[in-house]
């Protein structure tokens, strides 16, 4: 059995929970000792324990678990946590791909997540003038409200009031993510890492006409493939701060994001601009043929795997810019490397690779796998390409962002320890975060609430 060190809070408590690494702030500690729990943080430097780390952190009397998304979440450790008298975890993730949620409802543990959501802490002054006279409802809300109530005339007030609270709701762990997909949009397009290694590499010794020309983003097309919380935060970015058109592939319509694009275009039509357009597309193949920019945002399941292959790169423009900050096996890495060697003028921005999070569906079962992963992290070549720009999984890496996470885990374990209810709306979680108000008594994102016969809390009045 390996051996693992842990540091403990709150010895005496009734409940015990082990968080299998530290995590940042202390808001997520205090609520776990607030519940009654006795909360055991793994201290082994081992960056991704495995199975049978976790094994002896569960031990055989185990309440709760807060785990990682790099860890094989799956029959072994739930049976484990089950028979240690454990019904109890969270993802300190919004993905959870490296969780089989089957393998946790056959053992009734709950299993969490962390959606963590925001209200926007700014609305753009163009929207102000989209405002009905006095009314309170912020503007972009107004813009929003005014085409949702059109669009949902036969809804509900609450359905209204939620199409409303998802559209001014945006994750914080959305929006950082969305960031670094913009940064690793601007670091491909504009070739700033192959010019910063020029630099320190003392090679510069002047301005030239053509050293590292990149791509204007002004006026091209920004394609999303996965227009969720993320890929629509993503959109925005790119339409408010590039002025790029938006071409968008998803299940679902996303009316939040096509309602933006239009507000905005009216708003640039009207001081004489050259208005920003939308489009959803129907397929991901017609957005990788369009688009100059695509950036990947879906949930990693069997329709998403290796949606990116050989087949539909060669469909992208040559010199267009891949970015993926969602999960690696949405990209066939292999594949990517090699159209990377034969298009120098093709770029990337990689934050997720699928070497470590080499999960699959496989065919005859419907839960995730882990299979072997390569070492290291990249596929091989990918690290020695100019136009590949990587960076190790850090787009929820802001402060905020992975606090809030950490307090979110730990209030799903601590609420369904004490027996709370599931939150009405996972998309509306920030009451939880407030470090100045108690927490509701609720768990903030329980993903098979539903299977499990969790009760789910009324939404609270809005008067
Ligand atoms: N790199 C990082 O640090 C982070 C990565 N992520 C990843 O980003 C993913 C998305 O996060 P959110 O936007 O919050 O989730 P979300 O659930 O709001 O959006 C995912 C979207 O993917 C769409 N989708 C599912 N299957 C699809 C398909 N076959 N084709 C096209 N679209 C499809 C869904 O309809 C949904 O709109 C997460 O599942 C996670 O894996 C999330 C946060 C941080
Ligand atoms: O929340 C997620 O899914 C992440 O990848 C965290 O970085």
């Amino acid at each position: 059995m390996a051996a693992y060190s842990v540091q403990v809070f709150n010895a005496g408590g009734k409940f015990r929970v082990v968080s299998t690494k530290p995590m940042p702030g202390n808001q997520w500690i205090q609520a776990l000792v607030n519940a009654g729990c006795r909360v055991e943080v793994c201290t082994s430097q081992k960056t991704i324990l495995s199975v049978e780390d976790i094994l002896s952190l569960i031990g055989s009397r185990c309440d709760g678990v807060i785990g990682q998304l790099t860890e094989e979440w799956g029959e072994t450790l739930f049976s484990a946590l089950k028979k240690a008298g454990g019904h109890a975890f969270s993802n300190m993730a919004v993905g959870y791909n490296n969780v089989d949620v089957e393998a946790a409802n056959k053992h009734g543990i709950a299993v969490g997540n962390t959606p963590v959501t925001k209200c926007l802490s700014h609305v753009p002054s163009w929207a102000e003038s989209f405002r009905p006279a006095g009314s309170s409802i912020s503007p972009l809300n107004a813009v929003l409200h005014k085409s949702a109530l059109k669009e949902a005339e036969s809804e509900t007030s609450q359905r209204i009031e939620m199409t409303v609270d998802s559209c001014n709701l945006r994750g914080v762990l959305t929006e950082t993510t969305a960031e670094l997909a913009a940064a690793l949009t601007l670091s491909a397009a504009r070739r700033v890492v192959e010019a910063d290694d020029f630099m320190r590499a003392g090679k510069y010794d002047g301005w030239l006409p053509n050293l590292f020309v990149g791509n204007l983003l002004k006026g091209q097309t920004v394609g999303i493939i996965g227009a969720g919380r993320i890929g629509s935060a993503y959109a925005r970015m790119m339409v408010e701060g590039f002025k790029m058109n938006v071409i968008y592939y998803d299940l679902y319509q996303s009316k939040f994001l096509e309602n933006f694009v239009t507000a905005y275009g009216n708003f640039l039509k009207s001081q004489g601009e050259t208005p920003v357009t939308w489009k959803r597309a129907s397929s991901a193949e017609e957005v990788l043929r369009e688009a100059d920019v695509v950036s990947l945002h879906p949930v990693l399941d069997k329709t998403t795997y290796h949606l990116i292959n050989k087949e539909r790169l060669s469909m992208m423009k040559k010199e267009a810019v891949l970015v993926n900050a969602s999960r690696g096996p949405v990209i066939d890495e292999v594949a990517l490397v090699e159209h990377l060697k034969v298009n120098p003028m093709f770029r990337v921005g990689l934050d997720v690779f699928e070497a470590w999070e080499s999960q699959c569906l496989r065919a005859d079962s419907p839960t995730l796998v882990m299979i072997t992963q390569d070492e290291p992290y990249m596929k091989p070549g990918l690290g020695e390409l100019p136009n590949a720009v990587v960076v190790p999984h850090i787009a929820s890496a802001s402060k905020w962002t992975r606090e809030g996470m950490a307090t979110l885990a730990a209030l799903n374990v601590a609420g369904k320890l004490q027996g709370f209810p599931v939150w009405h709306n996972s998309n509306m979680v920030l009451p939880f975060l407030d470090e100045n108000s108690p927490a509701p008594k609720a768990c903030p994102s329980i993903v098979n609430a539903k299977v499990l016969g969790l009760q789910v809390a009324a939404p609270v009045s809005k008067m």
